[in-house]
């Protein structure tokens, strides 16, 4: 018998927080065509939003026990503890999943989670299909990955292992650099300049050749997203972090979140408003969560990546739900939590 082939195939999506790798895996799941799917997201932050959106997205392909939550973490730090675990767990079932999708946190470093399909008990029935890395077009073209180079001269002359002065762009490159496939997303939000200027920055952080789509909402073809056959286990080298020399291993303190709690409103609008002003003052990187609105029996899903929001009546409250929102905020260490909950308050 042929190992390889009866080995489970499993594809990583990566890209910073908000890039749209929700987007783009819910697309997989309503195009995916009677494959049985697992999906595994991992979430920067206690309260798990990513989940609950693939959870209830109400597709025939995805019934809730093929989503499995691996909240509160960096997925690249518990391996051990958390994913291999998951994974023999979901590998046990009396009807195992064809196919594994892993939308990793926005924050994590998806090498050492490809290292763990290196793992006796993983290797022999998982390879790595392919990594796909998310990239928020609008965000690369605004400068949030980019470095100020004085102050990188500053802090190098101190210590000159530094490589970066952002902590956005170490995430970011790594993200990109274990690509085998870069999505450039939200291509509706850029001009044909912009792409061109985006798509030229993407490949001049990229270690290799690696194929680069365009695409809106993560609308893509599965033959392009699925079927990659990489092995990426077998090919770490291709992959330069700026973690290697530290094995993986990295620090969590550049970036916090925390979560609001927002009773039911009258209506939505006012509040929309000062979480956009809160996020504008204080750079918060990411907001996701539900809110409930009086009188209106479905639970209005808000998301923000940076300045822009969209919000969405998605599924009914429960009726032994309490009708309370929450909203998770996600943003560099030290942001200012108080001032940032006295904002959406009010
Ligand atoms: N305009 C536009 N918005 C998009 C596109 N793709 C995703 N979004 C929106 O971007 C927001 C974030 O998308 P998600 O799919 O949740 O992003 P994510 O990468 O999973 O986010 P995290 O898990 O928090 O890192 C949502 O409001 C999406 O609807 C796109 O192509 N264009």
């Amino acid at each position: 018998m042929n190992l390889q082939a009866a080995k489970i195939p499993t594809t990583i999506i990566t890209g910073f927080l908000g890039a749209g790798k929700t987007t783009l895996v819910r697309h997989i799941l309503e195009n995916a065509g009677g494959r049985r799917l697992a999906v595994i997201v991992n979430e920067f932050g206690s309260r798990g939003v990513d989940g609950e959106i693939l959870q209830n997205c109400g597709l025939e392909n995805c019934p809730e026990t093929d989503i499995v939550e691996l909240a509160n973490g960096c997925l690249c730090c518990t391996v051990a503890d958390d994913f291999v675990p998951t994974i023999e767990a979901l590998m046990d079932r009396p009807n195992p999943p064809e196919y594994i999708l892993i939308e990793t946190s926005g924050l994590a470093l998806p090498k050492p989670l490809i290292k763990a399909f290196g793992w006796p008990s993983i290797r022999s029935r998982l390879t790595v299909d392919g990594v796909i890395a998310v990239v928020d077009g609008p965000a690369v073209a605004a400068g949030r990955f980019a470095d100020d180079p004085e102050d990188v001269a500053r802090q190098r002359a101190a210590d000159s292992s530094l490589d970066h002065d952002n902590p956005l762009a170490e995430v970011y490159e790594d993200q990109i650099r274990a690509a085998d496939l870069v999505v450039l997303n939200k291509t509706d939000l850029m001009d044909a300049e912009t792409l061109k200027r985006v798509t030229g920055m993407i490949q001049d952080s990229l270690p290799r050749a690696v194929k680069l789509v365009t695409a809106t909402d993560g609308k893509l073809d599965l033959d392009v997203l699925l079927g990659l056959a990489v092995a990426a286990e077998d090919d770490l080298a291709a992959r330069p972090s700026h973690h290697d020399a530290e094995d993986g291993e990295h620090e969590h303190d550049d970036f916090e979140s925390f979560v609001v709690r927002v009773p039911e409103l009258n209506a939505p609008e006012g509040l929309l408003t000062r979480l956009a002003a809160a996020v504008a003052a204080h750079d918060v990187l990411r907001v996701k969560g539900f809110l409930a609105v009086r009188a209106k029996p479905l639970r209005l899903e808000i998301q923000g990546v940076g300045s822009r929001f969209r919000q969405n009546f998605t599924r009914a409250w429960a009726l032994d739900e309490v009708r309370d929102g929450h909203l998770v905020v996600i943003g560099r260490s030290g942001m200012d939590r108080a001032g940032i909950e006295a904002m959406i308050a009010g």
